[in-house]
């Protein structure tokens, strides 16, 4: 098979060819229905402390523009419905080449024009990649962020304004050490949904916690025309990199709110 990506003839519909797992009882994103959640009472805020970092880099990867810091960076994820501590690994975003579609998680069907995953993983693991592969949904905690056109977001300028540097699949640059993640996050990171999930892209292993906010941030129509200049391996439009809503099966969402 041609490699993965979005295209008619390497996208979700071919994955399970290689990923047979795209046909699991637990995969991602999903369309979350408000009128099937359930709230519980018992999922407390999240806290998330981000330390600055001395060397991340920001890359096209192909598949999607990725901010990544150099291991160990002593960021972490407590809180809401995680028994432990999650290292910080890396953000992403996915998005639509316009603004009626983009993400990969839906609110009552709704797409967004795009979403921002911020990826940790668990602890007790000695490294990433074993988190992955450690089987089970608490291997790692993806936080889903939707975006929405709006005003200009000051806290992914720096990370916006670094696109055109990697226009290029395969292309990366040294992120500037003031960059503020933790400056992304709302202040309080309250309202939420949460299921036990999968990666939505290859190898699409079912080891995410995801927790997705209800309340989207938002982003500049120049920030999202940004996104959209970003080109894949094959040369095209990077924009449509989000896999459509898989079935629930029978897994129950929660949600932080009533
Ligand atoms: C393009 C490749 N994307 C994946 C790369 N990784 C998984 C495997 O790595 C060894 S990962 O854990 O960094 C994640 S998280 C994630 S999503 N969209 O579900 O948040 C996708 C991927
Ligand atoms: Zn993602």
């Amino acid at each position: 098979m041609a490699p993965w990506g979005y295209e008619k003839d390497n996208g979700p519909a071919h994955w399970h060819k290689d990923c047979p797992i795209a046909n699991g009882k637990n995969q991602s994103p999903i369309d979350l229905i408000n009128g099937e959640v359930k709230y519980d009472s018992g999922l407390k805020p999240l806290t998330a402390k981000y330390v600055p970092f001395s060397d991340a880099k920001f890359l096209n990867n192909g598949h999607s523009v990725q901010f990544q810091p150099s291991a160990g960076n002593g960021s972490e994820l407590t809180g809401g419905p995680l028994a432990v501590k999650y290292n910080f690994e890396q953000f992403h975003f996915h998005w639509g080449n316009n603004d009626t579609e983009g993400s990969e998680h839906r609110v009552d069907g709704k797409m967004y024009p795009a979403e921002l995953h911020f990826v940790h993983w668990n602890s007790t693991n000695p490294s990433f990649k074993d988190a992955v592969g450690s089987g089970g949904p608490n291997g790692l905690a993806v936080l889903g962020f939707f975006l929405k056109v709006g005003a200009e977001n000051a806290a992914l300028k720096p990370i916006t304004d670094l696109i055109p540097k990697v226009k290029d699949a395969g292309t990366s640059v040294t992120v500037p050490s003031n960059f503020d993640m933790q400056a992304i996050l709302p202040a309080t990171l309250t309202d939420y949904y949460t299921y036990d999930g999968s990666l939505t892209t290859p190898p699409l292993a079912e080891c995410v916690k995801w927790i997705v906010f209800k309340q989207p941030l938002e982003v500049s129509a120049a920030q999202m025309e940004a996104f959209r200049s970003v080109i894949n391996r094959d040369g095209k439009p990077m924009g449509g990199n989000y896999r459509p809503p898989c079935p629930l099966h029978d897994r129950a969402v929660k949600t932080s709110f009533k």
